[in-house]
């Protein structure tokens, strides 16, 4: 069975058409890339998937289960994790105590098992070395990486990577990819928002391209690439 299933669900903000009766199914341990130009609806996608924001019709459902008037921290604890555009960690904590937060209230881990807990997470996204530093001044791939660990923390079966990938150099990017692949590995799905393609492709095994709020294509990337309505949209920006 699917561990996440869209059936055809649409959102529009005053006359724009944001989410166009989008329907697909993620299986699991899947990684699926979502790509398409700026406006196209991705994040709204995923405040849709994580219900930051409600369906005006459609369904969301978790291992076949509607969760589509669930709250966003019901979800997180049905096992959606996510990662944002934007990292938003407690500025004034420290990585490991960001960590603790997460993992108790989105992973629902006990007060005696979080520190271990906690310190596997750090250790498998690369931040045991900073762990008792203050998230707030952190540079940018370990900011990253603390989003996919906080992510992580919530025991998610589907992450959400929202552009994770963006603003790094070429060699930070090959890191983190890395440790998304070693997530991806242990069995986490991934669905995976990214503009930086050469990042996605090395990671997804389907990609699903929107434009307009709709869904163009889904398929196996080099498919999806090759096909002339998709680089129309992406020509001067391919990675
Ligand atoms: N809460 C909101 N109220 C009104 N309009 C919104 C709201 N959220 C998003 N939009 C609009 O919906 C459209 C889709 O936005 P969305 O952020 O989902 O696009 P995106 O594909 O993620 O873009 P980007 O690649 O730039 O992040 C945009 O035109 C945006 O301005």
């Amino acid at each position: 069975m699917a561990i996440l299933s869209l059936q055809s669900v649409s959102k529009s903000f005053g006359a724009l058409k944001v989410s166009d009766s989008v329907s697909f199914e993620v299986q699991p341990g899947e990684a699926l890339g979502i790509i398409g130009p700026n406006g196209a609806g991705k994040s709204t996608l995923f405040n849709l998937i994580t219900g930051n924001i409600a369906p005006d019709q459609g369904k969301v459902l978790l291992d076949g289960r509607d969760v589509t008037r669930l709250p966003p921290m019901e979800r997180v604890r049905a096992g959606i994790g996510r990662s944002f555009q934007i990292p938003q960690p407690f500025v004034h904590l420290s990585v490991y105590e960001n960590l603790l937060v997460a993992a108790r209230f989105g992973g629902e881990v006990g007060a005696a098992e979080a520190p271990g807990f906690c310190m596997d997470i750090l250790a498998q996204t690369g931040l045991a070395a900073v762990a008792e530093k203050p998230s707030g001044g952190l540079p940018l791939l370990q900011r990253k990486r603390l989003e996919l660990a906080r992510a992580m923390a919530t025991k998610p079966r589907v992450i959400l990577l929202d552009e994770i990938a963006g603003g790094l150099t070429d060699a930070e990017c090959g890191e983190l990819i890395a440790t998304i692949k070693a997530i991806h590995a242990e069995g986490t799905a991934i669905i995976w928002i990214e503009h930086v393609l050469h990042a996605l492709t090395s990671v997804v095994g389907r990609l699903m391209v929107l434009n307009f709020g709709r869904m163009l294509m889904i398929g196996a990337p080099d498919q999806v690439m090759a096909s002339p309505e998709v680089r129309e949209i992406y020509l001067g920006i391919e990675a």
